[in-house]
């Protein structure tokens, strides 16, 4: 039976949620972290500001963006997978956020009027959507004038022999790791078809410019096996 790329991907994130914080650290050496942290640092996230995390899955930029943003600030996050909302739900509890609240919801149609927040964030979500402009768009439409909207994303590496290494690991070697330690094959296939078909980093900074944002950021992360792109809303 044929199956959507939107049906395909919801059924992965709901059968991987109890898996999926661990095995981002098994597949990216823990890079990961160090990537985010680094995206925040850029980001310069003030007090009391809003920020919405669209594709929040278990809410960890959701979780750094409140206690950046503090009690005076707001920050939703939206995803569309039930099971990775609850797995966030369960760490907002433990943390005792007030600020945060995660929506049940498609990026595709995001469901706030124009011009909401200060910050508009993505991270490893947009190579899963059906359409990227369509949510490169909606992201612009949110963001206040003067803020910004944020994406961090698998990228294509371009070094020349890093970039072969990594495609075969990609390809190969970790989604057997999803085998063994989420026994899901067939799911973390998934990662590594949707991080091959997604586009380069000036390929994305193209998009970013043609959904409205100006003054676009790019910053590569371990070889361009990761990148971040800012942009902001005139
Ligand atoms: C790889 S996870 C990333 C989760 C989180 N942002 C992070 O950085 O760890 C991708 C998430 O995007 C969500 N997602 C994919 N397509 C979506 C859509 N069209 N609307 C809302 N959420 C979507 C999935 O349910 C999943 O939780």
């Amino acid at each position: 039976m044929h199956q959507s790329k939107e049906e395909r991907v919801h059924r992965v994130f709901e059968t991987i949620s109890a898996h999926y914080d661990r095995m981002n650290s098994v597949i990216s050496f823990r890079r990961h972290l160090k990537w985010r942290e680094d995206v925040m640092r850029r980001m310069n996230v003030q007090k009391g500001k809003r920020a919405l995390d669209v594709c929040c899955g278990t809410a960890d930029w959701a979780i750094a963006l409140a206690e950046a943003v503090g009690p005076e600030g707001e920050v939703y996050g939206l995803d569309f997978s039930e099971n990775m909302l609850k797995v966030g739900e369960q760490k907002v509890k433990a943390r005792g956020l007030v600020n945060v609240t995660l929506i049940h919801g498609n990026a595709m149609q995001l469901p706030f009027p124009d011009n909401t927040f200060d910050y508009v964030t993505i991270g490893f979500g947009l190579r899963n959507v059906p359409d990227y402009m369509t949510v490169l768009r909606e992201m612009h439409r949110v963001t206040k004038p003067g803020g910004m909207t944020v994406c961090l994303e698998t990228s294509q590496p371009t070094l020349f022999g890093f970039r072969q290494l990594y495609y075969l690991y990609f390809r190969f070697i970790m989604p057997l790791f999803g085998k063994l330690l989420a026994k899901s094959y067939e799911e973390y296939s998934w990662l590594q078809e949707s991080a091959r078909e997604f586009p380069g980093r000036d390929e994305l900074a193209e998009m970013f410019r043609q959904a409205g944002f100006v003054d676009i950021e790019v910053k590569p992360y371990t070889f361009g096996v990761a990148a971040m792109h800012i942009g902001y809303k005139r």
